[in-house]
């Protein structure tokens, strides 16, 4: 029963440690998942910010080129200072704009007109074109001409100054489509005559017409010329997002508009490895079509975005969790481990106490000189016997044995003598009767008894006893009967009724006893009845008796 108990509570105990550890590494990554989520719900914010930024800086700076398209649409003629004033005071406020231009509508006919003009102030002055090694020369022949009359701030965009912007096929046709249709528009990336690097950049165009034409052929034939902002998209880029908050976040802007999509900026270096955890998080964001381009910024977080916003929780959790549940089983464990060894220990001492009890019990039935039954044993079992007997029917026997003379015996021998000498009796005493149900007990002092239940023949067994004990030849000088150890007994049988008693069936036996004592010793003393009932053996009997008289 135990083991099987043992191997249940094991199981049970090994069962819930994995339960535990499982619950623990789960409580750890829904954690862990939650972290993620609400680091993701932060990320897109965090981009939605710098997007809406990089909106409000374009809008911003295409209202700078509504202002001055104002300007030349209120006065007859700009002059080159009002036009500065303007555009610095817009400078002054805006430092991502790299140059804000006007060019006019020039037809052919009027380029040395133009030219001269603004000699004045400049005096190397003319309409440019770009070369095709990549260094500026004079504009070709053209019907009109597009070229960047004023620009502020002067100073660092002196290349463009001059600048034929219908020198170049694809920009003509962009400032025609936006003539055209009184459009405001931006270029796609392009690299900026004034520029030193190998830095991107675009212009924003807004035609501006005299009065308001409402058709092509008007809006063409009105035309006055076009107001320009010249951007470095880094400048708009890093002003526009530099007052967001969040840091760490990898930005790269590309213009979606048409067919190729163009990397326009990028925030990080592009060779730097990426994480799975940080591609998982990447993020796009289309921003407002501005100046017909469709811009769209690309987002992934640093690492350290991501590690400033996970926390230890859920490793905790996890850690500690199946810190707690490998502890915790393990004291479950060692107490159940504890407990089972003390129930073992509890039924091995009820087991000894068991043992103890039933040698106890044995030793308070045997006689401590002879080792066989003792006076308290016989008792107990002639009690039994006696109801037995009585319930059943059957007879039952009784021979009480007196040692002969064993006073003179222990005088003559000493106690020591007479100590073995009753324990040689006693052995022999017991050796001679045949059933396990038959009871040898030491009685009294020098006087045994023995207990036969259900027996025919309980006399012969008796003169045997007497012939086994004078056939021992213990030598007894001082007998008055032999020259060895003699016993005399009494016999008594008889099936009991209710009438009668065990204490009578006693005296009988102790009676016929003493008879056999008085008639001389060494010889069984026999009821009448048991002499009638064991006819065929008187003989026996009448030489047991007549040893008394010799
Ligand atoms: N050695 C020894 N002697 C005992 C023991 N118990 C009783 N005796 C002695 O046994 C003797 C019993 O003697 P009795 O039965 O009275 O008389 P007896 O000498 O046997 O005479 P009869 O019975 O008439 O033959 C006494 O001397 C007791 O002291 C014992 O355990 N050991």
């Amino acid at each position: 029963m135990m083991p099987v108990y043992r191997a249940f509570s094991r199981r049970f105990i090994i069962l819930s440690v994995l339960l535990g550890l499982l619950l623990s590494v789960l409580g750890g990554v829904i954690l862990y998942k939650k972290e993620l989520a609400v680091i993701d719900t932060d990320f897109k914010r965090d981009v939605d910010d710098k997007a809406m930024a990089l909106e409000r800086e374009l809008l911003a700076n295409l209202e700078v080129l509504f202002a001055i398209k104002s300007l030349f649409n209120s006065s007859e003629e700009v002059t080159a200072s009002e036009f500065e004033n303007l555009a610095s005071s817009f400078l002054a406020r805006h430092h991502d704009i790299q140059a804000l231009e006007w060019a006019p509508k020039v037809t052919g006919d009027r380029r040395g007109e133009f030219e001269v003009a603004r000699r004045a102030t400049y005096p190397d002055f003319e309409f440019t074109e770009r070369a095709s090694q990549g260094r500026m020369t004079k504009a070709g022949i053209r019907d009109v001409y597009f070229p960047v009359y004023f620009v502020e701030p002067h100073k660092g965009n002196e290349a463009a100054f001059g600048f034929d912007l219908a020198s170049n096929e694809s920009r003509l046709s962009m400032i025609n489509r936006s003539i055209d249709r009184d459009l405001t528009l931006a270029t796609k990336s392009i690299t900026l005559v004034q520029e030193v690097f190998d830095q991107k950049g675009f212009l924003i165009i807004m035609p501006v017409y005299e009065g308001e034409p409402s058709t092509v052929n008007k809006r063409q034939e009105k035309l006055q010329g076009i107001v320009l902002g010249v951007y470095r998209v880094a400048d708009i880029f890093e002003s526009a997002i530099k007052h967001t908050g969040a840091k760490g976040i990898r930005l790269l802007l590309k213009d979606n508009t048409g067919a190729d999509a163009e990397e326009l900026y990028a925030n990080y270096s592009s060779d730097e490895a990426l994480g799975s955890l940080q591609k998982g998080f990447s993020y796009s964001r289309s921003l407002k079509r501005i100046g017909g381009r469709q811009w769209t910024l690309v987002a992934t977080p640093s690492q350290g975005y991501i590690a400033e916003r996970q926390s230890l929780l859920p490793f905790l959790v996890c850690a500690f969790g199946s810190i707690f549940v490998l502890v915790g089983g393990g004291y479950i464990f060692l107490a159940t481990e504890h407990s089972t060894m003390v129930v073992r220990e509890a039924i091995e001492k009820s087991r000894e106490l068991d043992e103890t009890k039933l040698a106890l019990e044995e030793l308070s039935f045997t006689d401590g000189l002879t080792g066989i039954a003792n006076r308290q044993c016989f008792d107990i079992r002639f009690e039994e016997e006696w109801l037995r007997a009585l319930r059943d029917g059957t007879s039952l026997s009784l021979i009480m044995v007196d040692l002969d003379n064993f006073r003179l015996f222990n005088n003559t021998y000493g106690y020591i003598g007479g100590d073995q000498c009753l324990r040689d009796v006693a052995n022999k005493l017991a050796l001679t009767t045949n059933r396990t149900t038959d009871l040898v007990a030491r009685y009294d002092a020098d006087q045994f008894v023995i207990l036969l239940p259900n027996t025919d023949e309980p006399v012969l067994l008796a003169d045997k006893c007497r012939i086994n004990i004078e056939k021992l030849h213990i030598p007894h000088q001082a007998s008055s009967v032999s020259d060895y150890m003699t016993i005399s007994l009494g016999v008594v049988s008889m099936v009991p009724t209710k009438h009668q008693s065990q204490a009578d069936f006693i005296f009988n036996v102790e009676e016929l006893l003493l008879q056999a004592k008085e008639l001389g010793k060494n010889r069984v003393g026999i009821a009448r009845d048991i002499l009638a009932a064991n006819r065929g053996d008187i003989l026996k009997f009448q030489y047991s008796q007549s040893r008394s008289t010799e």
